[in-house]
Parts: structure tokens; C-alpha cells; sequence
């Protein structure tokens, strides 16, 4: 059993994402609990989910000191989620003190990934932070900064998944949001391509919120998802 969808729980009301949750089976997905519902409902929240054996990736995408990342690495380990964030960008001294403190704490170890560049960005909002690489030589150079700061994985767009499983290594965890079935609506991400598109493209995991949360039928959208990418 290893579900490749991570389903993005982004509700703002807890009865909400528990009449989703429900109705699902840990075969089916894995879950993403991010900044919202963390901030609204807390670690509590995050247990509750494990308690229903679901894995869950404790998105909080930590960018901090070295120190500080380590010990909220730690404390996402404590919770016991099977995979958990920092950004790239705060370094690789931040990078490495944070894989040494989990594997130095035994065995519940999370998969510790970095994200690259936000999916929401493009090479405007790239340039506004001055950065004039394009998106893909930047998820590049942060991929490879991952890898060697001794890290799992990454958080990048399945538009960079076949560059990075070369360019990288073949065994690089590759998380990709900015999943999005035919026909479904946007929103604010840029760097898209669809299910299947993305597992050929050699994305591990596919990040996937308000296509199936704010579907009709979410779990009718998830089975079908998961049809595509057999
Ligand atoms: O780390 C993430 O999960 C993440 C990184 C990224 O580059 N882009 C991105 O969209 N995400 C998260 O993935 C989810 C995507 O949700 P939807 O756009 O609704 O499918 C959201 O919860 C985002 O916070």
C-alpha cells in the first residue's frame, strides 16, 4: 500500500475536513496538513489523524536558524508524521543540522524534504526577488543543495521532475503540488501539469487540494485520480 496522492486539507472548519475524512480509507491517500489547519486546530489535530493510521506530511515549510529548525523538526518527529518541510533557501547549514537532529533521534525518523520554488511562482515572481534564473535552473540548484545536505527529497513542480530525477539522483523523493485534472480550475498555481502527466514525468508524490476538497464527489475525485496514474 503506498498511496502517491497527498491529499492538501485545507479547511477552515474542523467538521468539515472530518466529514471528508470520514469517508476515506489510508489506502486510498495520504494527508497534508498545512499552515491553516495547523494554526486553527494545532498538533492535536495532526494526532487524531495518525490515531486513524494515516500518514501524514506536517507541511509547515520551517525556514528559521539551524537551531530552531532542528528543534521543530524534532517536535514534528515527536508527533509521529511520516514526512515533513523546510525551505531550501534557508541554507544548507539549516538543511543539515535538521537531518542530523531526527536521525539522531531513532527510529519514528519523518522523510525530511525541502521545497524548491513555490509552485504559485513563475520567473516574474522570481525576478521580483531578485532572482533572474529561470524556475527550472533554480529548483536545479536547490535540488542538488538538498541532496547534498544529506535530505530525502524535495518540494518542486512535476514540470521539473524529469530534469531533477536525472540531473539529481533517481531515488530523490520528488513531491509535486500544482497537480491539477483536465479542466480543473487553476487558482493561484502557475507551474501545473495534471495526474498523470506527473507521475510520467517521475513525480514520487502528488500534492492535491481544492480539486478534490471542493469537488462534489471529493472521494468519487479521488478514486478517479487515482484511476489515472495505475
Ligand atoms: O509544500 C507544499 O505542500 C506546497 C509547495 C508548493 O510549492 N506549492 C503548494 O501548493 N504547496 C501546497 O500544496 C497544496 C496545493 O493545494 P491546491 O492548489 O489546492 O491543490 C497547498 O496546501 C499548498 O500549501
Amino acid at each position: 500500500m503506498d498511496p502517491k496522492v497527498l491529499v492538501a486539507l485545507d479547511f477552515a472548519q474542523q467538521d468539515k475536513a472530518n466529514q471528508f475524512i470520514q469517508r476515506l480509507d489510508p489506502s486510498l491517500c495520504r494527508l497534508k496538513v498545512g499552515k491553516e489547519m495547523f494554526t486553527h486546530f494545532g498538533p492535536s489535530f495532526v494526532k487524531g489523524l495518525i490515531d486513524k493510521n494515516f500518514d501524514v506530511f506536517l507541511d509547515l515549510k520551517f525556514h528559521d536558524i539551524p537551531n530552531t529548525v532542528a528543534k521543530a523538526c524534532l517536535a514534528a518527529a515527536d508527533l509521529g508524521v511520516w514526512m515533513v518541510n523546510v525551505h531550501a533557501s534557508g541554507g544548507p547549514k539549516m538543511m543539515e543540522q535538521a537531518q542530523l537532529a531526527l536521525q539522531s533521534n531513532g527510529t519514528n525518523k519523518p522523510l525530511l524534504i525541502a521545497v524548491t520554488v513555490l509552485t504559485s511562482m513563475d520567473q516574474q515572481q522570481l525576478s521580483a526577488i531578485g532572482i533572474n534564473s529561470t524556475p527550472e535552473e533554480h529548483v536545479l540548484r536547490l535540488a542538488k543543495l538538498t541532496h547534498a545536505s544529506g535530505l530525502d527529497g524535495v518540494v518542486c513542480s512535476a514540470q521539473e521532475a524529469s530534469l531533477l530525477k536525472s540531473k539529481v539522483a533517481a531515488d530523490f523523493t520528488l513531491v509535486t503540488p500544482g497537480i491539477r485534472p483536465e479542466g480543473s480550475d487553476k487558482g493561484d498555481q502557475m507551474r501545473i501539469m495534471t495526474p498523470k502527466q506527473a507521475i510520467d514525468a517521475g513525480s514520487d508524490y502528488l500534492v492535491i487540494g481544492r480539486p478534490i476538497t471542493q469537488s462534489s464527489n471529493p472521494i468519487q475525485t479521488l478514486i478517479d485520480i487515482n484511476q489515472s496514474i495505475l
